[in-house]
């Protein structure tokens, strides 16, 4: 090697180390994040104990974010939510700062940033998801003053327990403090179904299958939307090219996705609700990847025609901690009809989830 050249190395290789040197101290002094407070109601059952770990280890509000987890269940659940707390501590996970347990609702709902709601009773085998509305409305009622109350002012709410939409909604009516726009329900899970069923089918990687669209309820009459995705950069009409399928079969397919897993099971979907519940809280709180969409479950504000207040799943993009509704794309009149199918089912639970709470005062 020349001398001039080896100086010039070993001043480069100083310089660096200088650099790095620097960097360290000054990454050490920045103020490391405040720990945000995650609530999972229902954190005794199944979804509960798939998604506290997860969100223990940063899949749902990223690898830098320490947590405080609230967990809330009822009473008689008190010792299962004791052996998750338990197990939580001995997980050993870097971003944990503290579990705390709660019986008590108000307590649980003290300051938290992200309340994920999942307490409620699911459907066995034969029911519809509005089967179990009397139980679960009345819950969602009682639970939107105790989270109007304490919560941060800023928090997140995502209602994953069924009927998801209408418990949306009627936590949203009975907690008019809260921005509406902070409050939604899940379909991602929906939405990552139609993402698998596409990949599988195109046997090209999940990853490549981008702008799906579930719109409407988290119910048999959702609406799984293909025609402006893509996979591979190719519209999925073209890269499926199998019409009478997209049309049918996988339309199906996606609706009953949560039957098929209860009858194969014979408990409802837990793994595949805990990781769409942190895409969902990651995708709005840090943002949508670029150039894409996901689905989620929101107070419609009349966009595509759909009657304002009730809380339905739309193609959104978010960022900066907010979500929009993605605009202007062409419905055309098959689609039209089933948007407006997923509306009017809706619109007949919103009417029946009232007429359960009048009955029950
Ligand atoms: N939106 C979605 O994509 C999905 C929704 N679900 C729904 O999520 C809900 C939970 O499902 P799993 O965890 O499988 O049920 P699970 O029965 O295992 O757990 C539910 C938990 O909620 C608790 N609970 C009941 N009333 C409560 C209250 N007032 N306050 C706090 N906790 C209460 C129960 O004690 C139980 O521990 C069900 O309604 C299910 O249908 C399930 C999968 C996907
Ligand atoms: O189907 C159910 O009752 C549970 C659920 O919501 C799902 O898996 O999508």
């Amino acid at each position: 090697m020349p001398k001039a050249s080896g100086v010039v190395q070993i001043a480069a290789g100083v310089a660096l180390g200088a650099g790095l040197a620097f960097a360290s101290k000054y990454i050490s002094k920045l103020k490391p994040r405040k720990p945000l407070r995650v609530l999972i109601t229902g954190a005794a059952g199944q979804i509960g104990y798939a998604l506290a770990p997860q969100v223990a280890t940063g899949n749902m509000l990223g690898s830098d974010q320490p947590i405080i987890l609230h967990l809330l269940d009822v009473e008689p659940a008190k010792n299962s939510l004791e052996g998750l707390r338990m197990e939580l501590v001995d997980g050993a996970y870097p971003l944990l700062e503290a579990v705390h347990t709660f019986t008590d609702v108000a307590a649980a709902c003290k300051g938290v940033d992200v309340a994920v709601m999942v307490g409620g009773y699911p459907r066995k085998a034969g029911e519809e998801r509005k089967d179990v509305m009397a139980k679960n409305v009345s819950i969602y009622q009682q639970q939107a003053s105790a989270l109007e109350a304490n919560a941060s002012k800023n928090v997140k709410v995502v209602v994953v327990a069924n009927p998801a939409n209408t418990n949306a909604l009627i936590l949203a009516e009975n907690a008019p403090s809260i921005p509406r726009e902070n409050i939604s329900c899940l379909t991602r899970l929906d939405h990552n179904r139609a993402l698998g069923q596409i990949s599988e089918r195109t046997g090209k990687h999940v990853d490549e299958v981008k702008n799906v669209i579930i719109w409407g309820n988290h119910s048999s009459t959702q609406y799984p939307d293909v025609n402006h995705g893509t996979v591979a950069g190719k519209p999925i009409r073209q890269a499926v090219n199998d019409d009478a399928w997209l049309n049918g079969d996988f339309i199906t397919t996606v609706q009953q996705r949560g039957a098929a897993i209860i009858k194969a099971r014979g408990l409802s979907s837990a793994l595949s609700a805990a990781n769409a519940v942190c895409n969902h809280v990651r995708d709005w709180v840090r943002g949508t990847p670029s150039g894409a969409w996901t689905s989620m479950g929101v107070v419609s504000d009349g966009s595509y025609g759909v009657k304002e207040g009730l809380v339905y799943s739309f193609p959104v993009r978010c960022c900066c901690g907010k979500w929009t509704v993605v605009q202007g794309l062409a419905i055309d009149a098959a689609s039209r009809e089933r948007l407006t199918a997923t509306e009017a089912e809706l619109v007949e639970e919103r009417d029946l989830a009232l007429q359960c709470l009048a009955e029950r005062k």
